[in-house]
């Protein structure tokens, strides 16, 4: 299996490893339309660091969801294969967490009940779960809120129990699928920012989906572009911006814009264009400040 270097130049097996992953999904035979293929994903060949927080980007249709649900263990390649820890994906396991947009909490339970939910499949007792639920509910910010139900909830909050109910049960890898897509601009920055403080706390490797190139730049340690029909990896871009970034104001500096501008240009679908890095400030103020896919 092929291995990443560290800085130290010691082989480091990665967390999460794709190898040559199809996914073809076969389409039905319709009036004046024969039986045809689809190629959602075709050949990719990706690595995921331990401790990594890795964003997928790409146009809509270019198979994001498709191989999170694959890493997930809810869907499966055609052909090739996805690895954790050097071990096969064949299925779900609580070694990944999974938070999707929509929030997907169960209604009828309590914000203390959603947070315990896996603790309770893992068989862990009543005074453990409690701790343990008390302690991610703290973690994001819901103390107080307990024995709410969803209903009685902001979507920002809901969001914030999803991933409190994700990282309570520990699981290795968290699998975001735009989980911040449903919020108003101004909740998803403070949803952001949550996320990058927990990830430092809690030192998961993430893979997060999102449409927002800004996010992406944002949180992400390197970011994943993918490009549609067929949907292939385009490049990986390593974001190079200093930690922590929730701290300050890094999305209006002129390194921000420039990831952000060459991601962006990645994109457009321009394939061997040599990207010029221009001067200062003004490269921020050349993008759309909603870039966005
Ligand atoms: N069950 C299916 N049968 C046929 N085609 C499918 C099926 N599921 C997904 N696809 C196709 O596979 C491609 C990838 O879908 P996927 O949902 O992974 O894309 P995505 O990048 O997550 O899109 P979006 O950003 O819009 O959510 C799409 O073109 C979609 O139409």
């Amino acid at each position: 299996m092929a291995t990443l270097a560290s800085p130290s130049e010691t082989p480091v097996l990665p967390k999460i490893e794709v190898k040559e992953l199809n996914r073809i999904y076969h389409l039905k035979r319709t009036r004046g339309n024969d039986a045809r293929e689809f190629i959602a994903l075709k050949d990719i060949n990706l690595e995921v660091r331990d401790g990594e927080l890795l964003a997928l980007v790409g146009p809509s249709g270019c198979g994001k969801s498709t191989l999170l649900d694959i890493l997930a263990g809810l869907a499966f390649p055609s052909s090739g294969a996805a690895y954790i820890d050097g071990k096969k994906i064949t299925g779900p396991a609580l070694d990944r967490g999974i938070v999707l947009q929509g929030y997907a909490l169960f209604p009828w339970r309590t914000v203390r009940q959603n947070v315990e939910f896996g603790l309770e499949v893992k068989k862990v007792p009543k005074g453990e779960r409690r701790d343990i639920s008390s302690r991610f509910i703290k973690l994001v910010g819901l103390e107080g809120f307990e024995e709410r139900f969803p209903h009685e909830l902001s979507g920002g909050m809901k969001q914030r129990v999803a991933i409190a109910r994700a990282l309570a049960y520990d699981p290795e890898v968290l699998l975001m699928d735009e989980p911040f897509a449903a919020v108003d601009a101004q909740t998803r920055e403070i949803l952001q920012d949550e996320l990058l403080r927990i990830w430092e706390e809690t030192k998961k490797t993430i893979v997060f989906v999102t449409h927002s190139i800004e996010e992406a730049v944002f949180l992400a340690d390197r970011v994943a572009v993918l490009t549609a029909n067929p949907g292939t990896l385009k490049e990986v871009v390593s974001i190079n911006l200093p930690r922590p970034r929730h701290t300050g104001d890094i999305r209006s500096s002129a390194e921000f814009g420039w990831v952000r501008h060459k991601i962006w240009e990645l994109l457009q679908n321009r394939p061997g264009e040599v990207m010029v890095r221009p001067a200062g400030v003004a490269v921020a103020d050349a993008i759309s400040p909603t870039a966005a896919l």
